[in-house]
């Protein structure tokens, strides 16, 4: 069954086209299953100001405490998550929102090594019966990437780490859909990028903020097996049915140096 991941940025949601929607709905008409994972980064830290609550990032990750948790949810897994599933709907699809609490969808653990951050997880486990399931009644999930462990604890995970997480586990490809052409250097799009270059842009600091879990995400589904990853710019039309069918796709993609260097 031919999968692709698609990650909607929060920079974006607000502001994609209706023929972005259109396109999603063509690929699933056409057999390419599309599974839509979205943020909602700008909208969370709206309301925590609304509601006099300090933003903390620490390399592109939200510093989680228990009321910063509820906004996230409120905010993701309700707002956010409602209106991707009605732009679908709108563009004749049927999706069905749900986060990664439902179902236990997304099973997390806190992340290893940062306390400083609070309720942010790491997602190991994700239900593929569950999203097989639904993919098969013709529906398109759209998820909000609030995850749970047994407990039921839930935890905030970056949207583009819980996107590379279903990637891995479906060995699905995945496009990233944000509010940038690509990974810019210097005003430019990089089309093409790998690890070690990701590593030193990174320590120079040409990539941060809301990139460095992008690339982290992108580097890590290669290294899982995933055979393709990129970044797109959610504005531009055409790019996710392009980047889905194997066309040459305005945008950043992803390969792995360190694997062709062992070979020579
Ligand atoms: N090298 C870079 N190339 C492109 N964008 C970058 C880079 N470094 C930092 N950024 C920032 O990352 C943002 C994308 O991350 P983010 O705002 O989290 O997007 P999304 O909501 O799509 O996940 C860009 O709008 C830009 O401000
Ligand atoms: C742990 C963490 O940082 N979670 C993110 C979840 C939303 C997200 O990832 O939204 P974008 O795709 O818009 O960045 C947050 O709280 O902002």
């Amino acid at each position: 069954m031919k999968m692709l991941v698609i990650k909607c940025g929060g920079s974006t949601v607000d502001v994609l086209p209706s023929s972005f929607f259109t396109e999603i709905v063509k690929l699933k008409s056409n057999g390419i299953h599309p599974i839509i994972v979205h943020g909602g980064g700008p909208a969370i830290t709206e309301l925590l100001h609304t509601l006099d609550v300090e933003t903390v990032f620490v390399n592109g990750l939200r510093k989680t405490t228990v009321p910063v948790l509820d906004v996230v949810e409120m905010v993701l897994s309700g707002n956010v998550n409602k209106l991707i599933v009605r732009h679908i709907i709108k563009a004749g699809g049927i999706a069905l929102g749900l986060s990664g609490v439902d179902g236990m969808l997304l099973k997390a653990k806190p992340l290893e090594n940062s306390e400083e951050l609070g309720l942010v997880g790491e997602i190991f486990e994700v239900n593929k019966n569950l999203l097989l399931t639904l993919i098969n009644e013709g529906i398109i999930p759209v998820i909000s990437p609030v995850a749970v462990d047994k407990q039921g604890q839930h935890y905030n995970t970056n949207a583009d780490l819980a996107a590379a997480a279903i990637a891995k586990h479906f060995q699905a490809p995945l496009c990233m859909v944000s509010d940038v052409d690509g990974v810019l250097l210097n005003g430019n799009v990089i089309p093409t990028i790998s690890d070690l270059e990701v590593t030193k842009l990174i320590e120079e600091q040409h990539i941060t903020s809301g990139m460095i879990p992008k690339v982290k995400a992108a580097i890590s589904c290669l290294k899982s097996g995933v055979e393709k990853v990129g970044i797109v710019n959610g504005s531009k039309a055409n790019l996710v049915h392009k980047f889905a069918t194997g066309e040459a796709v305005a945008g950043t993609t992803f390969y792995i140096e360190e694997v062709l260097k062992q070979h020579v």
